[in-house]
């Protein structure tokens, strides 16, 4: 028995030292370069990110376009499909290999990560083929550009943290919002369309001009009046993924930078709640310290570092970041646009405003005819009639008529709503006079008295 131990223990000590000396061998530089120049192979690397921090286009390719090529010599393959999705999408799972051919040489790819912060993709290809890879990836990123445009799957970015790395992590976009289920008066919707449309056909005149090819939209108004949906709908309708950012989660300025470059063209960035996710304090006050305008907080008490300033963020909107993207639609949403710095809103950085109004008439016909396919009903002249006089917003008339699938149920639901808010915000309006009243008779009486004291003394 202690013979077959100690047989056992040389032979593991033999292995590790064998390991051990085959590590040094294969760690070693030279030894590494000479064993490449043997091979009869070489392999490119296709990281997730340039070294500069911007998203590689050949990654972005090869995914899309290796999708087709999954055969039979790859041993996991990761399936997925929505509810929007035609057919159903097959991707590498980690480590497995694709076999490809391109003018009769074959090219094998194969996905891989060291972490959750460095995805690749291995080419592995024959040496004497290497001259043909640039004609080769090119063919790759224009075949995938079809399948995207064919597939027309649009994706939402947002921005995730793993240790100190931050990346952007993206899902299927499946907003159903388009211009046609939007509840906005016509002429407004037309001029967004059109605006839109003007953008993306002038390429050659911001070339000439001389300014970046982006275009900047506020969108401000009361919650629930359909800032979100606007922004779905200029997405489905342009074909442009999302990116979602959220300056609270910004660290700081080279964070902002690291996070804008690393965005793709041909997307929407958008930035929600303004007011609420930066600190605006009014720049005249503070010319001192321009560093200091806008300060990241949601909480005043977690003032913590220095985060991200006003100078930052409009550095990017109109500075390097903008001129290095082609396509590139910024969207800001803020319910209170008088909260905002001017100098924020100065055309060329938010060169379209669009109000988000109360629900009016012309837009409650268009959510009735979406959620109750009607176009006229008894009860639609007494809700037109109280919605002159009554603020609700879309998203309000669009839950009342949710109540039923039954017209009758949800229209009297939604009369019944309506003359609730109505009572409720008389309410409030006595409320507010009597309010009024009281402090104009507080300060009456307190003026009367300091004059009875100016009086006696
Ligand atoms: N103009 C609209 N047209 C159609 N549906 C709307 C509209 N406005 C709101 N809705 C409905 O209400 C829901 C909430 O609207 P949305 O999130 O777009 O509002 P918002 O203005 O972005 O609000 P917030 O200021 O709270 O972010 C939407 O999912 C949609 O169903
Ligand atoms: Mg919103």
């Amino acid at each position: 028995m202690s013979t077959l131990f100690s047989t056992a223990a040389s032979f593991a000590a033999t292995l590790m030292l064998g390991r051990s000396m085959v590590d040094q061998v294969f760690n070693n530089s030279y030894l590494q370069a000479l064993w490449a120049w043997f091979r009869s192979d070489l392999t490119f690397v296709v990281p997730e990110y340039t070294e500069v921090g911007e998203r590689n286009q050949i990654y972005d390719s090869v995914e899309p376009y290796l999708r087709a090529k999954i055969g039979t010599n790859t041993k996991r393959v990761r399936v997925s499909k929505t509810t929007r999705q035609k057919t159903t999408s097959f991707t590498l799972d980690d480590y497995q290999e694709v076999t490809d051919t391109f003018e009769n040489f074959s090219i094998k790819w194969r996905y891989d990560h060291h972490s959750e912060e460095k995805r690749y993709y291995e080419l592995n290809f024959h040496k004497k083929h290497r001259a043909k890879m640039s004609s080769y990836l090119d063919y790759v990123v224009a075949k995938a550009k079809e399948i995207k445009n064919a597939e027309k799957v649009l994706r939402i970015y947002s921005r995730c943290t793993s240790g100190s790395y931050k990346y952007w992590e993206s899902t299927i976009l499946e907003h159903p919002c388009t211009f046609e289920t939007l509840a906005m008066d016509p002429t407004e919707k037309k001029m967004i369309m059109d605006d839109l449309d003007r953008f993306v056909r002038r390429k050659e005149f911001y070339k000439k001009v001389g300014k970046a090819w982006k275009r900047g939209y506020l969108l401000y108004g009361p919650p629930g009046t359909g800032k979100s949906s606007l922004i779905a709908a200029m997405a489905n309708y342009l074909n442009y993924n999302i990116y979602d950012l959220e300056l609270t989660s910004i660290s700081n300025n080279s964070d902002l930078r690291h996070s804008l470059l690393s965005t793709t063209n041909r997307s929407i960035l958008i930035i929600e709640d303004i007011d609420c996710s930066l600190d605006i304090q009014n720049r005249e006050k503070e010319e001192e310290s321009d560093e200091q305008v806008l300060v990241l907080t949601k909480d005043k008490n977690e003032l913590k570092q220095q985060t991200v300033t006003l100078s930052g963020l409009l550095n990017f909107i109109d500075g390097l970041w903008s001129s290095c993207g082609d396509e590139r639609i910024i969207v800001f949403t803020t319910n209170y646009k008088d909260k905002l710095d001017p100098a924020l809103l100065r055309p060329g950085r938010m060169d379209v405003h669009i109000h988000m109004s109360y629900c009016t008439v012309n837009g409650f016909k268009i959510l009735a005819s979406r959620y109750l396919d009607i176009h006229d009903h008894p009860l639609f002249a007494e809700i037109e009639g109280l919605m002159q006089t009554t603020e609700v917003t879309p998203a309000q008339v669009a839950g009342q008529l949710q109540v039923s699938y039954d017209a009758d149920v949800a229209l009297a639901a939604l009369v019944k709503f309506i003359k609730e808010k109505k009572e409720e915000d008389e309410k409030k309006e006595k409320e507010k006079k009597k309010e009024a009243q009281a402090k104009k008779l507080r300060r009456k009486r307190l003026l009367a008295l300091f004059q009875k004291i100016k009086e006696i003394t």
